[in-house]
């Protein structure tokens, strides 16, 4: 499922890290840099300033020449050498500095003594500069403001020289050691396994934790060492151009998967506010970040419609009365011969009311699953009023004392007005506790349309997807439910009376990115 939004994902991934294998083979030279200016100062004093290409620019700067002060200076026209190297002894000395500050002496008019230690390391700083990744952009453009800012040494070197030209004249404070920021995930709570057998379900879970997010309980299961350590102060921002293109492939993603418009936009706002607040540390790769953002949105849109169907059953007076409706073939009698076989298997007894008298031989399918499951059928001739067999197995429930009345309905569209009034009318009747719309996942955003046409035409309470067994895109879980706002109940998967489970957040978002 979602194999178009994984594509767009992997592709993301291998970009990313080519991107850092490339920044980690061209590291290497960086490490010679350093040793020249590091040797320079044990020689003579005057000679401590590295004689580098960038300090002979800035013997040749127009400032340095329009440089009013210095041409009054008769002392350095008496003591003028005639070859450079003398020259560059003679002017050294002028200055107080007594540690190795080259840039110091040339750069007279600068406004910034404490820049000075900055300016011992301009050639550790400019390489990395150089090949600054997409993920540094958006902080070089913040850097003025940052403390190592050393406006005029990086001036005549660094590539992007428009930035220097944002530097702030005023001294500039050093920041506070980053604030260790640590993600929601770390809280210490229980970790709830995963469950991805059918058979197996969540029931146990409590209230409280049922209620916990997807990233927290995600991060307490996958990420608990890396979350707990500190965001350090090299993490950067991920560029605003960036986050914008990240999200446009995820909404093509998204469509590709038939996720409708309005989940897509929820998914896509959960991402950007991950993204926007997610630091990337050097090395992280930003499609694995993207992939967490992306499963802890898209688990918020699906946790939010989880349901506990036996629990409402056993809170609810007996016997408990489900409608079950949708459009044809869905998987109504299907569902229920499933659900009917679950619930006695839980000790619950089951009336079932063959109310789908439209269709030849649904009566007929139901009776075959009541005998196949021992369970007390209720049913009328072909055509007789569907209400009237729902009122009768009610009835029968509650003379027998049982649990549960499944009422099997005729599928019907949206846009047949008869049939409509016709399922109203049956829910006039018997009230039920639950309506429950069976909608088929294969039909995308078709089932979106019906179930908001279902959900107007008589109310629903939750839903069953069908055919997620052969769902290709996956799409339809989030959207039927995100659209009416009504929780899946169930997951029906196959034509065997045990393919069905109650709806699990976390295993819609394991499957949706499985491979
Ligand atoms: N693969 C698969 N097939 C299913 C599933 N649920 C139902 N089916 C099949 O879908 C077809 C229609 O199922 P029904 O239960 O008859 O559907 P219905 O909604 O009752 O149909 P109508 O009464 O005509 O509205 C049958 O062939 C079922 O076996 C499922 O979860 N997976």
């Amino acid at each position: 499922m979602f194999d178009s939004l994984k594509k767009k994902l992997s592709a993301l991934k291998s970009k990313e890290s080519e991107r850092i294998d490339e920044l980690e083979e061209s590291e290497e030279p960086d490490t010679s840099i350093p040793e020249e200016p590091v040797e320079e100062p044990k020689k003579k004093a005057p000679k401590t300033t590295a004689k580098s290409k960038s300090d002979d620019d800035d013997l040749l700067d127009d400032d340095f020449w329009d440089d009013e002060a210095f041409w009054k200076n008769d002392k350095f026209f008496e003591d003028a050498p005639e070859d450079e190297d003398d020259f560059e002894e003679d002017i050294i000395p002028e200055k107080p500095a007594p540690k190795p500050a080259p840039k110091q002496p040339v750069k007279k008019e600068s406004p910034l003594p404490e820049e000075k230690p900055a300016a011992e390391k301009p050639a550790l700083e400019e390489p990395k500069r150089a090949r600054a990744s997409i993920f540094e952009r958006r902080s070089k453009q913040e850097a003025p403001k940052q403390k190592e800012a050393a406006p005029q040494e990086t001036k005549e070197v660094r590539p992007e020289p428009v930035k220097q030209v944002e530097v702030q004249p005023e001294p500039v404070k050093p920041e506070p050691a980053p604030v260790v920021k640590q993600t929601e995930e770390v809280k210490p709570a229980p970790v709830k396994n995963v469950e991805v057998q059918p058979p197996a379900e969540p029931e146990a879970r409590s209230v409280d934790e049922s209620k916990k997010g997807f990233f927290s309980k995600r991060g307490e299961k996958k990420h608990e060492a890396p979350v707990a350590a500190s965001v350090s102060k090299n993490a950067k921002s991920i560029d605003k151009d960036d986050i914008e293109s990240i999200l446009w492939d995820l909404e093509i993603g998204l469509l590709e998967s038939d996720v409708a418009l309005p989940v897509i936009d929820a998914i896509k706002e959960g991402v950007q506010q991950v993204l926007s607040e997610r630091k990337v540390e050097r090395g992280e790769n930003l499609g694995d970040i993207v992939e967490e953002a992306l499963k802890s949105a898209i688990g918020s849109v699906l946790q939010s419609n989880e349901f506990d169907f036996d629990k409402f059953i056993d809170d609810s007076d007996k016997p408990a009365v489900v409608m079950f409706v949708g459009i044809n073939g869905t998987g109504k009698t299907t569902s229920i011969a499933k659900l009917a076989n679950r619930l006695q298997k839980s000790g619950r007894t089951v009336v079932l009311a063959a109310s789908d008298t439209f269709r030849a031989g649904a009566i007929e399918q139901l009776t075959i699953h009541s005998d196949n499951l021992g369970v007390k059928i209720i049913k009328h001739q072909s055509g007789a009023d569907p209400a009237a067999v729902a009122y009768d197995a009610v009835e029968h429930a509650k003379s027998k004392h049982k649990d549960v009345v499944l009422v099997d309905t005729a599928g019907r569209m949206q846009t047949n007005s008869n049939l409509m009034d016709e399922m109203k009318k049956i829910k006039r009747v018997v009230k039920p506790n639950l309506v429950i719309f069976v909608g088929d996942a294969l039909a995308g955003n078709d089932a979106v349309e019906q179930a908001k046409a279902f959900n107007d035409a008589i109310g629903l309470d939750a839903i069953i997807l069908t055919k997620i067994d052969a769902d290709a895109k996956g799409g339809a879980a989030l959207s039927i439910a995100h659209s009416i706002g009504k929780p899946i109940a169930f997951m029906s998967m196959g034509q065997e009376y045990e393919d069905i489970i109650k709806f699990d957040s976390e295993w819609m978002l394991e499957r949706l990115f499985s491979d």
